[in-house]
């Protein structure tokens, strides 16, 4: 026996021989009275007590208890020796603590330091020993697990983060509601949560209103009423939110530090914990994020705080990429309302254009390039092309004794009825002042002559204020016949028209003569 153990084993020479043998690393020490680890105190070690910290065969520790203090390594040595130290003290069970001694080698190996007690006649502790095992290898191992197991929830991290950029992505843009339940849902079920929701600001309410909200299975969702929670029930909580801060309550002792009326709402939604986050965009505070647990408390883990944050920062990206897609639709439809407005406005000017202003007919520019149009149809292929010219009877007249707006009335109502009374594919267009120009094609003359009388029968049967009669000149093209020369004809029969009486049509003959040709000439425009 080289080293004794304390006790009975002490005077058992035989069991020591055994020990010694087996290379057992067990220790021993007395216990002073004081209960306390003694620095100075002797202390006995096996030979492989010594072997397990890698001496040589033979070498040997001194007998004192500072021998194994200046063996443990700085960062064990105070806690193991005041666990050592209390089981001096009540000799309870069994001793055992996880620490780091230093080996022969000079490197630190990780060692489970054991002890029984036994105790004096008076049940103090008189006397402790134990044994050392070298555990530095399944130290190792369950570092490794741990490691993996840290690996493993890094990953399951990793895949909630992942699928919640997924959820922002694929994200429909006229919808916001599935996004943002997806991105609920994924943080919910990461967190196990009992409830996940999105809160937003309602600064005309002042009042943070829940928009969405997941619950896991089984749980109820928070009643519709009161949905909304007063920005006064959480003092500073808006300040907070907007310097990026959130909100933990990890259980009882965290709710009773928040207000009656807080602690009331919070009771009556069956929270037992929560964690919220700030939901911002460009330095504004749209709302914030938060998971609820209804059944228990909770101590919030780093990645708790890690996933609830990377779902703010989806969540405030899908609410802007919905705000953004809002604003162009309504930007889309205020250009479409613009566009229509141009486009009428542009209709609205052609239509000008091409119209009178005062009867809505045709205008004189319009007639000239129908004119034009119709004389080069008629090159191409002759047909039947006649036009009649109509002037009112002594409309100075109305004008010198009604007055000017009942000369315009009268020039309104005759436009409308000339409008009334001509076919579909005839045109009647004011000539200029109150003389009015109708294009017939496919009409030959005597045709012509006929609708011209019922213009005129239309005009005579007018029942105006100022009753008005009109006198018609008709002429149809002649082959090789210029339109200006065409005008000149018809000018010839109105002129006609008026010698014979007024209120009556007259036909130009087909000879193309110059003769007759009258003073009115300059007004007839050469459309050819
Ligand atoms: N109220 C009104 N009068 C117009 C307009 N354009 C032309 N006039 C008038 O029409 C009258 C035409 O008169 P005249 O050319 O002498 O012919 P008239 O009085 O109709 O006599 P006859 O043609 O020979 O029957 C003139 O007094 C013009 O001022 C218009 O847009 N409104």
């Amino acid at each position: 026996m080289t080293l004794p153990i304390g006790g009975d084993d002490a005077e058992n020479p035989r069991l020591a021989l055994l020990q010694g043998h087996a290379g057992a690393a067990v220790w021993d020490m007395p216990v002073p009275a004081a209960g306390r680890v003694d620095p100075a105190g002797p202390a006995s070690w096996s030979p492989g007590f010594a072997r397990v910290l890698g001496y040589p065969p033979g070498q040997r520790l001194a007998g004192r208890v500072d021998n194994l203090a200046r063996l443990l390594h700085p960062d064990d040595r105070s806690a193991t020796l005041e666990a050592l130290g209390e089981y001096m003290r009540s000799g309870e069970g069994g001793f055992a603590a996880e620490c780091r001694l230093r080996c022969h080698d000079g490197y630190y190996r990780w060692f489970r330091l054991t002890a029984d007690a036994q105790h004096d006649a008076d049940g103090r502790v008189s006397w402790i020993g134990g044994a050392l095992t070298d555990i530095h290898e399944l130290v190792a191992s369950r570092r490794a697990l741990a490691r993996a197991d840290g690996l493993r929830s890094l990953n399951r991290f990793h895949d909630h983060a992942a699928r919640l950029a997924n959820a922002v992505a694929r994200m429909r843009l006229d919808g916001l509601d599935e996004g943002v339940l997806n991105c609920l849902r994924i943080l919910g079920s990461y967190l196990e949560a009992d409830r996940a929701y999105l809160f937003r600001v309602d600064t005309a309410q002042k009042a943070w209103v829940v928009t969405h909200e997941w619950c896991a299975e089984g749980i109820v969702p928070r009643p519709c009423k009161p949905r909304d929670m007063p920005f006064g029930l959480f003092p500073g909580l808006c300040d907070s939110l907007r310097q990026g801060q959130g909100m933990a309550i990890g259980g009882a002792g965290d709710l009773a530090r928040l207000s009656p009326a807080a602690q009331a709402y919070l009771e009556a939604q069956s929270v037992h914990a929560m964690l919220i986050h700030p939901v911002c965009a460009d330095g504004e505070l749209l709302g914030f994020v938060g998971f609820d647990d209804t059944r228990r408390e909770r101590q919030f883990s780093d990645t708790d705080r890690a996933l609830l944050a990377l779902a703010a920062e989806n969540l405030s990206a899908l609410m802007m990429r919905h705000r953004h897609y809002q604003r162009e639709q309504e930007a889309r439809r205020a250009l479409e309302r613009v566009n229509h407005q141009l486009v009428e406005a542009l209709a609205e000017v052609e239509r000008l254009a091409r119209h009178d202003a005062l009867t809505g007919l045709f205008n004189r520019g319009w007639l000239d390039q129908a004119l034009k149009a119709e004389a080069r149809r008629f090159r191409r292929a002759p047909y039947p092309l006649s036009v009649i010219l109509i002037d009112i009877d002594h409309f100075k007249q109305i004008n010198d004794t009604r007055g000017h707006d009942a000369g315009d009335r009268v020039l309104i109502a005759i436009a409308a009825a000339l409008r009334r009374e001509v076919r579909g594919g005839d045109s009647a267009g004011r000539w200029g002042g109150e003389e009015f120009l109708v294009i017939a094609p496919d009409t030959p003359r005597d045709a012509a002559l006929q609708l011209a009388e019922r213009l005129r029968a239309a005009i005579a049967g007018l029942r105006l204020a100022c009753p008005a009669t009109a006198s018609f000149g008709v002429a149809e093209l002649q082959a090789g016949e210029s339109i200006s020369r065409l005008l000149i004809r018809a000018d010839r029969a109105l002129y006609r028209a008026k010698q014979e009486g007024r209120d009556r049509v007259c036909g130009a003959p087909p000879d193309a003569g110059t003769d007759g040709i009258r003073a009115r000439q300059g007004r007839v425009s050469d459309a050819n």
